[in-house]
Order: structure tokens, then C-alpha cells, then sequence
């Protein structure tokens, strides 16, 4: 068994594949103060809790966009799972050609949800992630990442509204029945919400248009990917676990030079 590990600026995801099959996940909080003992601990108890062994994992698998968190992760695997985990960075096999000016620079997420796209749903694809911050990426029919953009996270934006103004409150994030509101919660909902919807089917649009192909799968993932889709026009497919199935993938790819 392999356990997989995703660290975004807001959530840490955790998955144990038996193979290509995912037994179990969890979602804890990033904490970029947390020590590798107090995650060593909060894995300790999810396991715990669902009858798992730490010594049933023979690899630890770990992508991260926030480094603080990636070396206190790392620590942990070492003294806790007993072993060097496989960090995705560069050297890592993907069988993804990376077309940006410095490969280095993509975040590692978005390099998993395009190895694990690309081999569930064939290219050309874009992929939208939902996180902290929203990520667009292209496929191309070949394998080749070939770049994206990247935009404030639905959440964030509300929060940035709450805080830079005097009156408007933290509102929770649902769809209001109608995009002409009559009551301040609604409007936020409405402006934030629809909004997004719309920033979502026009870069996608674009992008379509730049690729030059009509047959580009839009596949979304993410914390807040099942909002969006179920209003967006442009999202076919969403697989909210793309991220943990694209680390199965880099594993199986790389496992030949692990030393287990
Ligand atoms: N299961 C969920 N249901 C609804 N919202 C979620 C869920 N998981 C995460 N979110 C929200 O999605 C956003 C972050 O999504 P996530 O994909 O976990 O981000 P990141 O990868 O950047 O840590 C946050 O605003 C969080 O509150
Ligand atoms: C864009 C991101 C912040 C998204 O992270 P997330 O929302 O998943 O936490 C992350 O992929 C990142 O730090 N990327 C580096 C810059 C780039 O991809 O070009
Ligand atoms: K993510």
C-alpha cells in the first residue's frame, strides 16, 4: 500500500491506493507551523481510527505547492513511515513535456492533475483546480503541458471583499436562486458566484480557441470544483480526486527506482 500526499496553500489531502484502488482519504488543515511530531500524530489517528498500520504503507508520495510544509512532510515520512519518500519535483518521471519558459516553476499539483488527467481522459484537455487559488491548464494531444493561468480562488475572493470593506459581511458560499439579488448576502452570492462562472467558461473559451482543437475534454477539480461546474457551460467531467490518482500514477511510473 502507498500513502499519497497533497499539500495545497489550504488543505493537505492524504489517500492509501492498494494499487489503482483508493481505500481511504482524509482533508487536514495546512499548518505551516505544525512540527513533523504533530503530523506524524494526526496520521497516527486517522490510521488509527480506520484500522490501518503504518507499517501496511511501503511508500510515502508526496506534491506540494507550499515548501515549509513539504520539508516537515518529508520528516515525517522518514520517521514515522521509515522511509525516503517520492517527492514530485524535477527529475521526477511524469511523461509530461512541460512547455513553460522554466519548468521548475509550475506548481507541482498542476503538473499531478495533468499526468493524472492526461492518462484517465486523453488529450487535448484543460484542467480546471478549484484550490486556494484557481488554476487553468492545458494538455495538448500529445502529452505536452503546455501553460495555463492562474486566478484568486473563489474563497479568497470573498474573504478580500469582507475585509477591504466597512458593510459587507463573510457570506456563506451557495448559489442564490436568482443573479438579480434584493438583499445584500444574496448580491455578494450572486456577484462572487455567477461571477466566477463566467471568468470560468471565458478563459476556458479562450483557451479552447488557442489550442485550435474543438475535442478539448474541460475537466475540474478541486475543493469548489462541484460549485462551479454544476452552472458552468464548459466543464465536462469533474474528479475530485484527480490530484491523489495522479500521484498513484507518478508512483507507478517511478517505483522501479525506489529502494523498496
Ligand atoms: N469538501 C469540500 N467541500 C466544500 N468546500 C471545500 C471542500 N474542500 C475544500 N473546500 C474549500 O475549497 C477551498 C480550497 O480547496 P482545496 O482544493 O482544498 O485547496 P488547496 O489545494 O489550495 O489547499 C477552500 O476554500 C475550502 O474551504
Ligand atoms: C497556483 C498555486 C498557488 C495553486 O495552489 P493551490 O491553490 O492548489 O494551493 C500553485 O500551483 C503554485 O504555487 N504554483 C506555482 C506557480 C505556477 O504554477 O506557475
Ligand atoms: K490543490
Amino acid at each position: 500500500m502507498i500513502l499519497v500526499i497533497d499539500v495545497g496553500n489550504t488543505n493537505i489531502v492524504l489517500g492509501i491506493y492498494e494499487g489503482k484502488k483508493l481505500l481511504d482519504s482524509w482533508r487536514i488543515g495546512t499548518e505551516i507551523h505544525k512540527t513533523s511530531d504533530e503530523y506524524g500524530m494526526i496520521v497516527n489517528q486517522l490510521f488509527n481510527f480506520s484500522n490501518y498500520k503504518i507499517s501496511d504503507i511501503n511508500q510515502v508520495v508526496i506534491s506540494s505547492v507550499v515548501p515549509t510544509a513539504m520539508y516537515t512532510l518529508e520528516h515525517m515520512a522518514k520517521k514515522y513511515f521509515k522511509c525516503e519518500p517520492l517527492v514530485v519535483g524535477p527529475g521526477t518521471k511524469t511523461g509530461i513535456n512541460i512547455k513553460y519558459d522554466n519548468p521548475k516553476e509550475v506548481g507541482a499539483d498542476r503538473i499531478v492533475n495533468a499526468v493524472a488527467a492526461y492518462e484517465l481522459y486523453g488529450g487535448p484537455l484543460i484542467i480546471v483546480d478549484f484550490g486556494t487559488a484557481t488554476t487553468y491548464c492545458a494538455v495538448s494531444k500529445n502529452g505536452e503541458y503546455l501553460g495555463g493561468a492562474i486566478s484568486p480562488g473563489i474563497q479568497i475572493s470573498m474573504d478580500a471583499l469582507f475585509q477591504r470593506t466597512a458593510k459587507l459581511p463573510k457570506v456563506e458560499l451557495v448559489k442564490p436562486e436568482t443573479v438579480i439579488c434584493k438583499n445584500t448576502v444574496n448580491s455578494i452570492q450572486s456577484g462572487v458566484i455567477y461571477g466566477y462562472v463566467g471568468q470560468v467558461d471565458y478563459i476556458v473559451s479562450k483557451m479552447k480557441k488557442e489550442m485550435g482543437d474543438d475535442k478539448v475534454k474541460v475537466i475540474a477539480t478541486g475543493g469548489l470544483a462541484k460549485l462551479i461546474a454544476a452552472e458552468s457551460q464548459t466543464i465536462q467531467i469533474v474528479n475530485g480526486l484527480l490530484t491523489l490518482e495522479g500521484l498513484r500514477i507518478i508512483y507507478e511510473k517511478n517505483k522501479q527506482g525506489l529502494g523498496d
